[in-house]
């Protein structure tokens, strides 16, 4: 949509409005209108602020993309959430020009509402100036400067500093595809509920009953709502994101997942011991190469995986086979699946790394996509459970996915394959661990896979600053305090190392404690309802209230906050003398510093040419709001440029994470599709017998598949 439309259309809306309740004095709720039109003046004034920016967005921003064919960039994705925004309000402002004098009108409401989206343009408005900063400095069609230094620096200062409650309350996911906003509030609600009762009980099932009395009052208030997420993605520890984010680890959501996915004949884990691997070297199938057991940190230990195949194949009910599985009775045997035809082996291998920031989840949460790709790839799945940041930080994934890559090599007549074709596929954190996996095949020489499906993937894990990170203010899923204490976990910076102990989630501990339960319950009950007897309450009381609570539990980070917290030095100055909203907690940001972030292995997009050259055709799937978008386009442009092939696939509206929520809406199914599509690419079409800069033919092979919209 043009957006010279848009702006002229939300001028004319915030004119009537300011008309209907400046003009008209007979209307019975004065304190309402005057909030309304001191509002609609502020909108205004950011609109027209906004416009020029805008225009010189629109005329750069093409020179930031992979292609001409594949728009996409974070210059385009700001200018698209601010669009997203100004329409909303268009929209809002339209319906209370519109209904104001019937019956039914809740002014109050509506105030409120328009106010949330006021404030969200003014912090968007800060964005767009941020992002200008980013033109002007960046070399010219560069997304990111990647020297380190200042200016990132400075952005996570100013980042710190800013407000964000607004985008996670009334205006939640305002950027994202209509049909995921419900799921994406329960999410939010169910995160701050739980992140209430985090750390004050010891029982899971008392937590799990606590948190759902404490939701009622985030669902009836969402000023409440987005200040308590603000706190709590600001401050709360890397073991509640942890534990949070292994809630799709409950028997609940993996059963859900059964149910809504595919059944599959095999489904199992695997525990494969360390024992030193040979393999045949690429370059002379005569000679092999030794490959070690993961030994980073704790010496060597075994790996975990788990094998999906739609349909029993041969080789996967083998005793051979059956020795790594560690359940008893045997996940299979010929006698129990006695009407089952076994297929003969696929020659198609999928091998997948699952994301959840390096510090999460397992491929039991992804098991639902995972089905899915089983059937509609005939291929067997083998998903690796690598061991998990803080305890297991660099490189001890990468040798434990890498160890595993070869052993399936090596093993797959067990696992149902010939592997004629092997695929390694994976998502955000999982993306990183295929590209840094198949650095380390070519590195010792040994055979590469036959393509990569990274969909989201985390490429730089570095806080350099680029127009697409600027959104991990406004995203629900990856806000920037959140990610930093993921990428110091991996890093090594959170806590000392160790092998993994039994794990110790809320969740396992369900069904453990019901005496704990009933106090729990009582305990919750009274706290809700003091909630609402609380004679302070009032909408803005609810305000003060969360931060009262917000300073109380920062009381003794806050105490020297505003005197030497590096937050408070070298803010940006705005134009025009605009000024955010400023946030009434400051986020404690301190993204580590050790070199081991700019390692290639680490950060592939900081590879030099030679650890990246041999890698297979590349096809990422990425999302044109996620904040993690640049990383992607930089990424393919620069394997592009050395000639290696590569594909790119822009979605839109989608949030990070798109996979996992494969079920919720069309949009997210079609992305998974995508996915699927890319993978039937790397297994039905040869791969070029050499790169595409050698070979002209082959370079259109490999240019992006589908356009986004
Ligand atoms: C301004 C300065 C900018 C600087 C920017 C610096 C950025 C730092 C750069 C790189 C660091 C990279 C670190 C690694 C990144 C890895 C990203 C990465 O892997 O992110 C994944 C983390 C898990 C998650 C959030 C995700 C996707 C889906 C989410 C799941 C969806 C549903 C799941 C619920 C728990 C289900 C329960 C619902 C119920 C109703 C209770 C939920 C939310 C679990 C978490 C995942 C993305």
């Amino acid at each position: 949509m043009d957006y010279k439309l848009v702006f002229a259309a939300l001028e004319t809306v915030c004119e009537d409005n300011i008309a209907i309740w400046c003009g008209d004095s007979d209307l019975p709720c004065g304190s309402v209108a005057k909030r309304l039109v001191t509002c609609l003046r502020q909108i205004q004034e950011h609109s027209r602020a906004l416009e020029p920016i805008v225009s010189i967005f629109t005329a750069v921003y093409h020179n930031y993309d992979f292609d001409a064919q594949t728009p996409g960039n974070g210059y385009r994705t700001l200018v698209k959430v601010l669009q997203s925004c100004l329409l909303h309000i268009i929209n809002k402002g339209r319906y209370i020009a519109s209904s104001y004098n019937s019956a039914f009108f809740r002014a109050e409401h509506n105030a409120s509402e328009l106010e949330a989206y006021c404030h969200a343009l003014c912090q968007l408005r800060a964005l767009l100036y941020l992002a200008q900063k980013l033109i002007n400095n960046n070399d010219y069609g560069h997304l990111y400067s990647l020297q380190g230094g200042d200016i990132s620096r400075r952005f996570v200062q100013e980042y710190s500093s800013m407000h964000k409650a607004c985008f996670y309350g009334r205006c939640l996911g305002f950027q994202f595809s209509p049909a995921l906003r419900p799921f994406l509030q329960t999410v939010v609600i169910s995160m701050i509920s739980y992140g209430e009762t985090y750390g004050k009980q010891t029982s899971g099932l008392g937590m799990a009953a606590l948190s759902l009395l404490t939701s009622g009052k985030y669902i009836m208030d969402p000023e409440l709502r987005g200040a308590e997420f603000e706190r709590i993605t600001q401050n709360l520890d890397l073991q509640f994101w942890k534990t949070f984010w292994n809630l799709t680890e409950s028997g609940l959501i993996t059963g859900f997942n059964r149910i809504v996915s595919n059944p599959v004949q095999v489904n199992f884990t695997l525990t494969v011991p360390p024992r030193t691997l040979r393999l045949p070297l690429a370059s002379d199938l005569s000679l092999s190469a030794t490959v070690s057991p993961p030994v980073a940190h704790w010496g060597p230990g075994p790996v975990h995986m788990r094998l999906i195949s739609y349909d029993l194949r041969e080789g996967q009910d083998s005793n051979e086979l059956l020795t790594f599985s560690r359940t008893d009775p045997p996940p299979i045997t010929a006698s129990s699946l006695p009407w089952v035809q076994k297929q003969p082996r696929s020659p198609w291998l999928i091998i997948h790394f699952h994301g959840g920031g390096f510090v999460s989840q397992t491929s039991k949460s992804h098991e639902n996509y995972l089905r899915n790709w089983s059937k509609e790839l005939s291929a067997p799945v083998l998903s690796v459970d690598y061991s998990l940041s803080p305890e297991a930080p660099f490189p001890r994934a990468l040798e434990e996915c890498f160890y595993a890559y070869c052993w399936a090599l090596n093993n797959c007549h067990l696992l149902g394959s010939t592997a004629e074709r092997v695929c390694l596929a994976g998502d955000s954190a999982g993306g990183n661990l295929c590209i840094t996996v198949s650095m380390k095949a070519i590195s010792t020489g040994i055979r590469v896979p036959d393509g990569i499906m990274a969909a989201y993937p985390a490429i730089l894990l570095t806080t350099d600053v680029s127009p697409s990170r600027l959104l991990t203010l406004i995203d629900p899923l990856l806000p920037l305090g959140v990610l930093t204490k993921c990428l110091n976990a991996y890093a090594g910076a959170e806590s000392q190392p160790g092998p993994p102990a039994v794990a110790s989630s809320s969740l396992s501990a369900l069904g453990r404690d019901t005496a704990v339960l009933l106090s729990d319950l009582t305990q919750g009950a009274s706290n809700w309802i003091q909630s609402y007897l609380d004679p302070m309450r009032t909408s803005g009381g609810a305000r003060s209230q969360s931060s009262q609570k917000r300073s109380q539990s920062n009381e003794t980070q806050n105490t020297s906050s505003h005197t030497s917290n590096p937050n408070c030095e070298g803010q940006f100055n705005y134009p025009q003398g605009f000024e955010p909203l400023r946030s009434e907690c400051l986020a404690f940001i301190r993204p580590t510093s050790s070199p081991v972030i700019r390692n290639p292995f680490v950060s592939p997009l900081l590879a030099p040419n030679n650890l990246l050259r041999g890698l297979p055709p590349v096809h990422i799937v990425a999302s044109a709001l996620d904040a993690l978008l640049d990383d992607s386009v930089v990424f393919a442009k620069k394997l592009r440029d050395m000639g290696q092939p590569v594909s790119l696939t822009v979605v839109e509206d989608l949030p990070h994470g798109f996979l996992s929520l494969s079920q919720f809406s069309k949009e997210t199914e079609v992305a998974a599709e995508i996915c699927v599509a890319q993978m039937k690419e790397i297994f039905e079409h040869g791969k070029p017998a050499c790169s595409p800069n050698k070979c002209p033919k082959l370079e259109e092979t490999f240019q992006s598949p589908s356009p986004s919209g």
